[in-house]
């Protein structure tokens, strides 16, 4: 059984089923329907906060961001947040993996997961290589975007000493290339399409959407059935074999507490009657925070497409041919950078974005001006968050505080970050591109200032992980500490974090879990 039919979910649903051996069934609580907008990459700005596809949660104060609070979008349909991502597909570096290992994580090493890597993806043409998936599910392409900006971007980069990467997904390492999407011929190609649809027709494959998982039985240490709401119903669904949770760094940690694996001190503040005391099940909740420095620039193709009747030719021209600027991904090249020399690989990645994300569509009268930027992320951030259950209605969201920047080494790593970019940027090359500083404003010298600026602006990138992580709560075969029959595979078993965009990485261990669960199942 399969609990959350998200990135993970639906790797595990696939690969499960793939021998016909086995037979699943995949729970999900989010509708099973594939939206158009899911499909099309210009789609994702309407998925974003939209309460159809999502769990709309919201933070708790974050005392890193001075008692901001920030939205934390999550897909709440099949395909996940995998279905409403922005579909930058980034590896991450070895040297992220090999952590994992040397925590005492047999299996879990670069070497070791290069092969999951490689299982999940299918590349071709220039990207193809010893280091690449030729045949895997999620087709992976280089962006389409067309901008001259882009080139003088990198060239800029370049004759400053960043090294050009041809691909960071074959060789990971400080530098600048063009960015990687999982697009295929125009279309998003997410774990839904690539990997649950081509699964459907299996007999010894049931999925379920629209049921909500409010617990997890367990009965003398075997995790037995669960709980289910559906409509009005509530139904009790048996595993014959084990329980596989898969509902995300927030919906994993979540549902264990609420099944009464946790903390003392959060199931009791909850109410809820403890079943096995695991102190690690919502802590370590690691995200990444990012910040944007934007100048004014002229009208980019985003600001000519969004004219409402060039939009509409244009979303036809996608459906029907799958190409042009609605097929295009939001972001065209990445620069991977380390604050410190000392460091094994960069600690902090930036997105290369060509517009200003808050335009929208328009008719007679044009938006007043565009903007391009730099959104700077930090990958390997020290602060920590957290996940906890508040009550015992499955129904009620978990409290969550990200943590991030809650940590002042994160601050500073990313101010000298920004200071460096920015620094990077006054040349004669990018002149007529850098006129007119609006974020964070040319005014702003001071460390104060640029801490103002980062804890008032910076955000995440929606890149939770590691709430039921490896070693604390799941051991190396994702096992949860002491109990049987229940398996964590998500994001939030990740215990450190992944350099970059980390989807691709979940797709990794979910194949890794698969790998494992059926060679322990003979
Ligand atoms: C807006 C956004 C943009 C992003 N952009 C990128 C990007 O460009 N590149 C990248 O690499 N990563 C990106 N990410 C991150 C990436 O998509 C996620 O890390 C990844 O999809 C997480 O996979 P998962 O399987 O852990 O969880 P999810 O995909 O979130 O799956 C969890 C599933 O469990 C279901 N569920 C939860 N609770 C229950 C329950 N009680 N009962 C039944 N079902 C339940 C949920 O509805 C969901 O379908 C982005 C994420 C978001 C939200």
């Amino acid at each position: 059984m399969i609990v959350g039919g998200g990135s993970a979910g639906c790797v595990l649903a696939n690969r499960l089923t793939q021998c016909g051996r086995y037979s699943v069934i995949l729970l999900e609580a989010g509708s099973g329907r594939r939206p158009v907008m899911t499909q099309i990459p210009l789609g994702v700005g309407r998925l974003w906060n939209n309460p159809q596809y999502g769990w709309g949660y919201r933070s708790a104060p974050e005392p890193g961001l001075r008692g901001r609070q920030l939205e934390l979008p999550r897909g709440r349909l099949l395909g996940g947040s995998g279905a409403i991502n922005a579909m930058n597909f980034v590896r991450g570096a070895a040297a992220d993996f090999d952590a994992w290992h040397a925590l005492g994580l047999p299996g879990w090493s670069s070497r070791d997961m290069a092969a999951s890597f490689r299982a999940v993806e299918r590349v071709s043409g220039a990207l193809a290589g010893p280091h690449r998936g030729d045949s895997g599910p999620i087709e992976v392409n280089e962006t389409t975007v067309q901008d001259p900006l882009i080139d003088i971007w990198i060239s800029v980069l370049k004759a400053q000493g960043h090294a050009y990467i041809p691909d960071y997904n074959a060789e990971f390492s400080a530098g600048v290339g063009r960015a990687q999407f999982n697009i295929a011929r125009g279309r998003r190609c997410d774990p839904r399409s690539a990997y649950l649809d081509p699964a459907l027709r299996r007999r010894n494959l049931t999925v379920l959407s629209g049921h909500h998982v409010a617990r997890i039985a367990v009965s003398q240490g075997q995790a037995s059935h669960v709980i289910v709401r559906h409509g009005l119903a509530t139904l009790r669904i048996v595993a014959r074999r084990e329980i596989i949770l898969s509902a995300g760094t927030f919906g994993s940690p979540h549902l264990l507490h609420l099944s009464g694996i946790g903390p003392g001190t959060v199931l009791k503040a909850a109410g809820i009657e403890p079943v096995a005391f695991n102190d690690g099940v919502g802590r370590n909740l690691w995200e990444h925070p990012r910040v944007a420095i934007e100048f004014r620039r002229p009208p980019s193709y985003m600001h000519h497409l969004l004219r409402w009747d060039r939009l509409v030719l244009r979303l036809m021209q996608a459906l029907a041919l799958r190409s042009g600027p609605v097929t295009w991904p939001l972001a065209a090249a990445h620069l991977f950078l380390k604050t410190s020399p000392e460091r094994i690989s960069p600690d902090v990645q930036v997105l290369l974005r060509l517009f200003d994300p808050s335009l929208q569509p328009w008719l007679l009268h044009p938006p007043a001006g565009d903007r391009w930027g730099m959104v700077v992320c930090l990958v390997q951030p020290d602060s920590r968050g957290r996940v906890q259950a508040v009550s015992d209605d499955p129904m009620k969201a978990p409290k969550i505080t990200t943590g991030i920047l809650s940590n002042a080494v994160d601050v500073a790593r990313l101010i000298g970050a920004c200071r460096e970019l920015r620094q990077a940027m006054d040349t004669p090359e990018l002149a007529q591109w850098t006129r007119e500083e609006v974020t964070p404003g040319a005014g702003l010298s001071s460390e104060a200032d640029w801490e103002n600026f980062v804890r008032d602006t910076a955000d995440t990138i929606f890149h939770p992980g590691g709430s039921c992580a490896m070693g604390a709560v799941v051991d190396h075969r994702l096992m949860v500490h002491g109990l049987s029959g229940l398996r964590v595979a998500d994001a939030s078993v990740m215990p450190l974090p992944v350099s970059g965009n980390i989807h691709a990485a979940v797709l990794a261990v979910a194949e890794k879990a698969a790998t494992m669960i059926l060679s322990a199942a003979g």
